[in-house]
């Protein structure tokens, strides 16, 4: 039976080119390559999972390549990780030490990357001044972190800093669209965006979740079974919360409240939701902001009838009142309750002005 190799890894881009959303920083690490101007000490921060790691590997194989004919030979013997995580003592830092004062064999650089470096003890980080101070010509330290408030003024200073940014909703999508055909998986776009949205701005998430979606749904990713399996409330299901606030339905609200609740839905995450809805329902009101919502052509004209029968007064309260609840909703000791009250003044808000409004409009 072949092996099965998890997206994240068997995705890894190999060059530059490939790493998403990171333009900025990849142009500036070529550049710097390009120029001879790389410095020593660089320091990766970011999220989990945005292309730290793979940027700081893909750049120790392009800098010991510079200059030699073969482009298969890769020189990973001259590229060493650390986990700070579980090396994180003073020893380790000095066995790191000795090792840099050697030379590469061949090729001209060897480079450290050392990841979680903010996991360091504070003992290991003033055994490491010196050598990130002046190292030998041929070391290159890629530092990485999550946590660049943990590190002191004292290293921080003597790096170059990169700072990676969460991926797009658009951008990951784009890229699990890619990954997708190459394994031959069809795919609706809008439920390539629920894995994307789902993944919160991390690259590695967003292809962990792809992977276990196709092994629950198969080889046809539609948006209804990614949004049944991801359990998520999915663009549609807040059009028609909308069509009954805007109907005035308080009653339709309440049951729908209580069914979102019995399958298992949090509350909070449904009243964030709303309140990004009726903001999304506002940027689909003119042409020029229209193109900020993340979301495939299906979903923006369903956006944008809605939007035409809202009125910008009404959306702006409706933000309002769903962003008040959703800023209660943590010390709130009837959270149900907050809730009910939130859908009850959306739909009496509705339903008192509303129709004149646009009458009028
Ligand atoms: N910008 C990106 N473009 C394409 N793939 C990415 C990107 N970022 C992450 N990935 C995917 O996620 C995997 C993990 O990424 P990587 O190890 O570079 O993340 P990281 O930022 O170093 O995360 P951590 O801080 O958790 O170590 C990669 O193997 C790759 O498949």
């Amino acid at each position: 039976m072949e092996q099965f190799i998890v997206s994240a890894r068997k995705y890894r881009p190999q060059t530059f080119k490939d790493v998403v959303g990171q333009q900025a920083i990849t142009s500036t690490l070529v550049n710097a390559i390009e120029s001879n101007h790389l410095a020593q000490a660089l320091l990766f921060t970011g999220p989990r999972g945005v292309g730290k790691t793979t940027c700081a590997r893909i750049l120790a194989r392009k800098i010991n390549q510079e200059g030699y004919d073969d482009p298969n030979e890769d020189f990973a013997f001259n590229v060493f990780e650390l986990d700070a995580a579980s090396n994180n003592s003073v020893d380790d830092i000095r066995s790191l030490i000795d090792q840099v004062r050697i030379p590469p064999q061949t090729g001209k650089y060897k480079v450290y990357i050392i990841d979680e470096v903010h996991m360091l003890s504070s003992a290991a980080f003033n055994a490491f001044l010196k050598t990130l101070e002046e190292p030998p010509r041929h070391a290159i330290f890629i530092l990485a972190t999550t946590e660049k408030h943990k590190i002191i003024p004292t290293i921080l200073s003597r790096c170059q800093i990169f700072d990676f940014k969460r991926i797009t909703i658009a951008d990951a999508a784009n890229h699990l669209a890619d990954v997708a055909r190459s394994q031959g998986i069809n795919f609706e776009d809008d439920a390539l965006r629920i894995i994307a949205q789902k993944a919160d701005g991390a690259m590695r998430d967003a292809l962990s979740i792809f992977d276990r979606v196709v092994s629950y749904c198969g080889r046809n990713l539609t948006r209804q079974a990614v949004a049944e399996n991801l359990n998520v409330l999915d663009f549609e299901y807040y059009i028609r919360i909308t069509d009954m606030v805007l109907q005035g339905n308080i009653p339709g609200l309440l049951l729908a409240y209580n069914d979102i609740l019995s399958k298992g839905f949090d509350g909070h995450h449904f009243v964030s939701g709303l309140a990004s809805h009726f903001r999304d329902l506002m940027v689909c009101k003119t042409p020029e902001t229209i193109n900020l919502l993340e979301i495939g052509d299906h979903g923006k004209q369903l956006f944008y009838n809605q939007s035409q029968q809202t009125s910008m007064p009404f959306l702006l309260q409706a933000i309002e009142i769903a962003n008040d609840c959703d800023l209660k909703y943590k010390s709130s000791q009837n959270q149900r309750l907050l809730v009910e009250l939130c859908l009850m003044q959306l739909a009496s808000l509705s339903f008192e002005g509303e129709k004149k409004k646009i009458s009028n409009s």
